[in-house]
């Protein structure tokens, strides 16, 4: 059910009081009048209130103002998210001003005019709703990576290469210097991220993984900076961006690499000064973020060759951590072969199934072009399709001998079709799956998946 709105009038004139209470009544659901200040505390504990409209001046024969900045100043503390509009006299303005950079949304001046004391308010409420949204959103990022984290599992390794990984995780974890993760697909650089964050003093906070990739030019500043009500044709509604939500938490930024210049532009600007400007706003907002950043692309060289900005590199790379390819793990290899295959073995209810020694050695010496990700989408695939007790070579390394079949040729199956497409646009993208995501307009998740279902 859509929440009604709730607004608290607190005035010590009660003709003053009654007269908005009788205007506003008829506009807003639910209005709640108050008199005396010091009931303020026990109404913001019994009421879902949305908003205050709180006079500056309590005591009769004292215009300091002091008394509605100290009940301003209660109410931020009982509810720091809670929208507060000042009523005062036209003698007042600088010390509502004064205020306003305390905290209170806006100001209304005595006598008001109805319609725009209407509008002031009706804005708030809109405020309000806005900030209760994004609160509610990073809860459920919250929850979602603490589950997310629980059935992440765990960041195998023990190849010397590897333990150099944990150990500069270790180091760089408690800071809040920006962090580059280097890799070839699939190495596990978003388990880096979510491993520096977990050990970081943010880890309480949210971890927000953005893939740079899959978002396309014109939605590019929306996406990432958010956007007012009407800023465009379809936003039909205020809507925070990825930076605004990570703020206080961990910012991941994947496939830095194949963001365009502009883009990049646009992105060193919000590193640069910590604020971001929603398109449409006219003020920007400080964001507090820890940012860690991903590329599968040999970024150096995509400097010198000019297609990636050299003062972004810098602001983004304070420390490196480059993780090997899996073929390069020497027996990391195995040990996480075996950790999939009895994971997954649970899984499917198979918990006899062993390894065979030719089908390790087979596993030792293929190269792994998809490194990690590969290896545990072969574990599942074999262990789903085997029959026996014991996982032989020719289930993990037949699959891609799949018949030949073009478009055009008679019949095709819904999924002959899907690999064709597939298969032409990586060839086209040259193997590049962020930009095979974005032609088909499907994840990349549900790319990699397809990729190991027809042996691509
Ligand atoms: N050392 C490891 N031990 C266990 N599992 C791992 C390891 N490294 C990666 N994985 C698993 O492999 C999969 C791919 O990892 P991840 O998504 O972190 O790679 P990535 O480098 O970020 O990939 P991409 O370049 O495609 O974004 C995940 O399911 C992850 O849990």
């Amino acid at each position: 059910m859509d929440k009604q709105d709730t607004i608290l009038i607190v005035d010590d004139n009660k003709s003053v009081l009654s007269s908005l209470e009788l205007f506003l009544k008829r506009k807003i659901d639910k209005v709640i009048t108050c008199s005396n200040p010091n009931q303020i505390p026990s109404l913001l504990r019994e009421e879902r209130i949305d908003l205050v409209l709180l006079d500056m001046n309590f005591t009769a024969g004292i215009n300091s103002g002091n008394e509605g900045i100290f009940w301003m100043r209660e109410i931020l503390k009982a509810d720091p998210q809670m929208v507060v509009v000042l009523i005062t006299a036209y003698g007042d303005v600088e010390l509502a001003v004064n205020a306003m950079k305390e905290g209170a949304t806006d100001f209304v001046l005595k006598p008001w005019d109805n319609q725009k004391l209407l509008a002031t308010i009706q804005s708030g409420l809109a405020l309000r709703k806005a900030k209760r949204e994004l609160k509610e959103v990073k809860q459920q990022q919250l929850q979602l990576q603490q589950d997310f984290s629980s059935t992440l599992g765990e960041f195998l390794g023990k190849s010397p290469s590897m333990e150099a990984v944990f150990k500069s995780i270790q180091k760089v974890a408690k800071t809040d210097a920006s962090i580059l993760i280097l890799g070839e697909n699939g190495t596990g650089k978003e388990l880096v991220a979510r491993e520096i964050h977990r050990l970081s003093d943010r880890a309480n906070k949210i971890f927000l993984s953005v893939d740079l990739g899959s978002i396309s030019e014109t939605l590019f500043e929306s996406e990432l900076f958010g956007h007012t009500k009407g800023a465009f044709t379809d936003a039909k509604e205020d809507r925070a961006g990825r930076f605004q939500t990570a703020s206080g938490g961990t910012l991941f930024l994947d496939e830095i690499g194949n963001l365009s210049l502009p883009m990049q532009a646009k992105l060193l600007t919000a590193i640069q000064n910590r604020e971001i400007t929603p398109l449409g706003a006219s003020k920007p907002i400080a964001v507090d973020i820890r940012l860690l950043c991903a590329t599968n692309k040999n970024i150096k060289e995509l400097v010198k060759e000019g297609s990636f900005r050299e003062d972004l590199l810098y602001r983004i790379n304070t420390i490196e951590i480059d993780l090997p390819p899996l073929r390069d793990r020497g027996s990391d290899i195995l040990l996480i072969a075996k950790h999939y295959l009895k994971q997954f073995a649970d899984k499917y209810d198979k918990s006899k199934l062993t390894l065979s020694s030719k089908a390790a050695e087979k596993i030792l010496e293929y190269k792994w072009p998809g490194n990690v990700r590969e290896l545990k989408h072969a574990m599942e695939r074999a262990v789903i399709m085997c029959e026996g007790d014991c996982l032989e070579p020719e289930e993990f390394f037949s699959h891609s001998s799949q018949p030949k079949i073009e478009l055009g040729s008679s019949p095709l199956s819904l999924d002959d079709a899907e690999r064709i497409l597939i298969e032409a646009s990586i060839k086209r993208h040259k193997g590049n799956i962020s930009k095979v995501a974005k032609e088909l307009n499907i994840g990349r998740q549900t790319i990699y998946r397809k990729i190991e279902k027809y042996g691509l």
